[in-house]
């Protein structure tokens, strides 16, 4: 059968000897009283049956297969067997008490808490009979018996515990309520926890509030109060003056009422916690001086709690904000809003890995708006430092350190430098282009970066011609229309001017000074800007100057802060490495100019204005590169000597002057035309055949001989005579030869009689 739950109802200490059961007595009366040697109580465990009180015999334990015991355990009913000879169940049964077999047993159940444990027996070594009414007695002795095991254990279980408490630094206490409360128990640890016997207590010889010290004794009366007054539960801390030293107390007590409401009594536990008060004073301490010293380094502290989403902060943390602490709002979305735009990427990526786990500490350093609308740099440091049960981060907590002038002066520092390496750039990219434009728009971006702006444009005046124009090296791509597109591409081309001064960057050409506009549209100077141009919120046009004349500007607009005066100091270095190369550019244009102009006069005849001798050679040098078939020809103004002596000097160049013009008119189309001194010009034409240049020069003679030139009042009549050669390969012809050639066929043409063109000899 399944004893399990019986068995568990006998537990460790009903089955030992601990449990002394104090019945051998009884055993004794009851031997008497039924007239039998031996009379037994037993308790049948797992493998035996153990006598837990006894008449008549020594026996401890008798083996649970041969108990008799055990058939009123297994049946729960009493059992009487008269003569166990006779009765086949016990034959057999090798059992002796005493060295005598047991022949007559009368066994009736103990139960406890519903289970049959054992049994209390009548034994005798002879048969016998019992009467009814006797067994009824036995059974009703048994049910007694059962009911003292029974408040036994549970006699001894309180023992235990009561035991327990008092080997702890726990003292129990209770209180019964008469109209007040009266100490009706304390465990007798409390001359070990609270110093005092506990019999002193409880017979009033000391009172357990006169133990108390401070204002101990009215926290232990208000608890007593409060429970009086219908409180269930109270727990307070009670400063207590042991024999030795004075110790902390904590008292957690409950009380119980009728169901009327009224208090029956109070049961306490004290213990003593000097130690956890000494921990816990010692770290309000260390917080307090914390504090003091996080007041005293000017630190700001912050305390996140990231589940609730609201941050809290001291003092201090407000004053480097600039907010007024009473008015401090909690939430993280106001601490976020102060944050810089340009650093709150930043700031929520660190934040992000540090919750993430990736970084041991959260650090790092950001600009947050005060309120008077500046910007102060804060480092902050934190850490996270609490977590729920799932190991989830709930609380990170901090410092902040207002780092601003430390910060401004680093930025200044590496501003500084950086400018310096962008002018070197800027110097080094014209240098290297010889172009100021590509220079410009190569450091254009970095100028944008360095102002902290959003939009720029470098500019240089132009008035070389009679309207003054600005004309745009480089400027950001702001395009909203097509208009703005149009005028972009221009840009693109090199070909966009700023021609209307009338505005807030012409007002910097105009006056030559530095103009900040932190409310552009505010300023008299300002037009407003084309519909559908981005907002300028803010305006910082910087001069640039040679000598007080101003050739150019800068322009910087939207920067994030306000421009200030020293925004202008700062780019001072910039602006004149440009005056210096728009001043550069200038002379350079200016010398190539005059270069050009006298390469020209070398090249060409002052009077004419056609090419010269050399300049000629050179060009019929060049034209020998790229055409084969060439006519030189040399064409000489007919007794030009005597338009000079009839007419004068001046007469002379007049038609030196005019022929030269019909010289051009005629066959510059088809080649080149040249004076080569005096009254004589050489012509050469290209990919003519020697018919097609023939008519070409009988034309031009034709033309001047026909034409009647009018020198002031004067009607002068001229003749030309053209000597031609030929060449039907001029690649690598030397011209100064030809030309040779050509002089002997005008040699010719004069000889015979002027007026005509003579070729050089076997060409036509
Ligand atoms: N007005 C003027 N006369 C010049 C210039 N250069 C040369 N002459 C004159 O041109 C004249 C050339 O005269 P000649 O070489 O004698 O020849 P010609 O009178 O044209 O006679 P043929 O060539 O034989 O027909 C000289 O009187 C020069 O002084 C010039 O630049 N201007």
């Amino acid at each position: 059968m399944d004893d399990s739950k019986r068995l568990k109802t006998i537990d460790a200490f009903m089955l030992n000897s601990e449990l002394n059961l104090d019945l051998d007595d009884l055993m004794t009366l009851l031997a008497e009283a039924y007239n039998v040697p031996i009379v037994l109580l037993g308790i049948v465990g797992r493998h035996e049956e153990v006598i837990k009180a006894c008449h008549g015999t020594d026996i401890k334990t008798i083996p649970r297969e041969h108990a008799f015991c055990n058939r009123v355990v297994d049946s729960g009913e009493a059992l009487v067997v008269s003569d166990a000879n006779e009765d086949e169940r016990f034959a057999r049964n090798p059992i002796l008490i005493n060295d005598n077999k047991v022949v007559f047993y009368a066994g009736t159940p103990i139960d406890v808490d519903g289970e049959t444990i054992g049994a209390v027996c009548l034994i005798d070594n002879q048969p016998r009979k019992i009467e009814n009414e006797n067994l009824t007695l036995l059974k009703r002795i048994g049910a007694l018996v059962s009911k003292h095991i029974a408040l036994s254990r549970e006699h001894e279980m309180l023992k235990r515990e009561h035991g327990l408490i008092e080997k702890s630094p726990i003292v129990l206490a209770t209180w019964n309520f008469d109209n007040s409360l009266k100490l009706v128990y304390i465990s007798k640890n409390a001359r070990a926890v609270l110093g005092a016997e506990a019999a002193d207590l409880l017979n009033g010889n000391i009172e357990l509030i006169d133990l108390m010290c401070d204002q101990s004794d009215a926290d232990f009366t208000f608890a007593m109060q409060a429970h009086m007054e219908g409180v269930e539960s109270h727990v307070c801390r009670l400063k207590v003056s042991a024999p030795t030293r004075t110790i902390w107390v904590s008292m957690i007590s409950t009380a119980s009422f009728n169901d009327d409401g009224s208090l029956v009594s109070v049961q306490a536990f004290l213990f003593d916690t000097s130690d956890q008060k000494y921990v816990e004073d010692k770290l309000n301490e260390t917080n307090q001086r914390m504090r003091l010293l996080l007041e005293a380094s000017e630190l700001g502290t912050w305390d996140w709690n990231l589940k609730a989403n609201v941050n809290q902060v001291n003092k201090r943390w407000c004053e480097i904000v600039g907010i007024d602490y009473e008015y401090y709002d909690s939430s993280y979305r106001y601490t976020r809003q102060l944050i810089h735009p340009a650093d709150l990427m930043q700031f929520e990526q660190h934040l992000e890995d540090h919750i993430a786990g990736k970084s041991q500490v959260f650090n790092t350093s950001f600009r947050m708006q005060h309120a008077n609308g500046s910007w102060v740099w804060v480092e902050s440091y934190g850490k996270i430092v609490e977590r729920d049960t799932n190991g989830k981060p709930i609380r990170i907590a901090g410092i902040h350190r207002d780092i601003t002038r430390r910060m401004e002066s680093e930025i200044f520092e590496r501003k500084k430098t950086q400018l310096l390496q962008f002018i070197n750039k800027t110097r080094a990219s014209y240098l290297e282009s010889n172009d100021l434009t590509l220079a410009c728009q190569t450091v254009l971006p970095e100028l944008i970066d360095l102002s902290d702006s959003q939009f720029a444009f470098i500019a240089q005046m132009q008035d070389h011609d009679t309207e003054p124009k600005l004309f745009i090296h480089a400027i950001s791509e702001i395009v909203w229309d097509s208009e703005s597109f149009s005028q972009y591409s221009e840009y693109k081309n090199r070909n966009l001017y700023f021609t209307s001064f009338d505005n807030l960057f012409g007002k910097v050409i105009v006056s030559g000074e530095v103009i900040i506009a932190n409310s552009p549209k505010n300023h008299p100077a300002s037009r407003g800007t084309p519909k559908g141009h981005p907002r300028i919120n803010r305006f910082l046009g910087l001069p640039i100057k040679i000598k007080d004349r101003v050739v150019g500007m800068i322009g910087l607009a939207n920067k994030f802060e306000s421009y200030k005066p020293s925004d202008a100091e700062f780019f001072q270095p910039f602006v004149d490495a440009l005056a210096g190369l728009f001043y550069a550019v200038d002379l350079e244009r200016a010398r190539a100019d005059a270069e050009e102009r006298l390469r020209k006069l070398a090249m060409t005849d002052p009077l004419t204005g056609l090419l010269n001798r050399r300049s000629f050679l050179d060009e019929c040098n060049r034209i020998a590169q790229t055409h084969k078939q060439t006519a030189v020809a040399i064409v000489d103004i007919d007794y030009f000597k005597s338009i000079n002596d009839t007419y004068g000097h001046d007469a002379g160049d007049y038609a030196l002057k005019e022929i030269a013009n019909i010289n051009q008119s005629i066959c510059n189309e088809h080649g080149v035309v040249a004076r080569l001194g005096g009254e004589e010009f050489a012509i050469v034409l290209v990919d003519k055949t020697p018919n097609e240049a023939d008519q070409i020069f009988e034309s031009l003679r034709e033309t001047i001989n026909s034409t009647q030139f009018n020198y002031k009042t004067d009607r002068i009549s001229l003749t030309i005579s053209i000597g031609v050669s030929y060449t039907m390969d001029s690649f690598e012809v030397d011209f100064s030869a030809y030309l040779s050639v050509a002089d002997q066929a005008l040699y010719e043409a004069k000889s015979i009689g002027r007026n005509r063109v003579c070729w050089q000899p076997g060409i036509r």
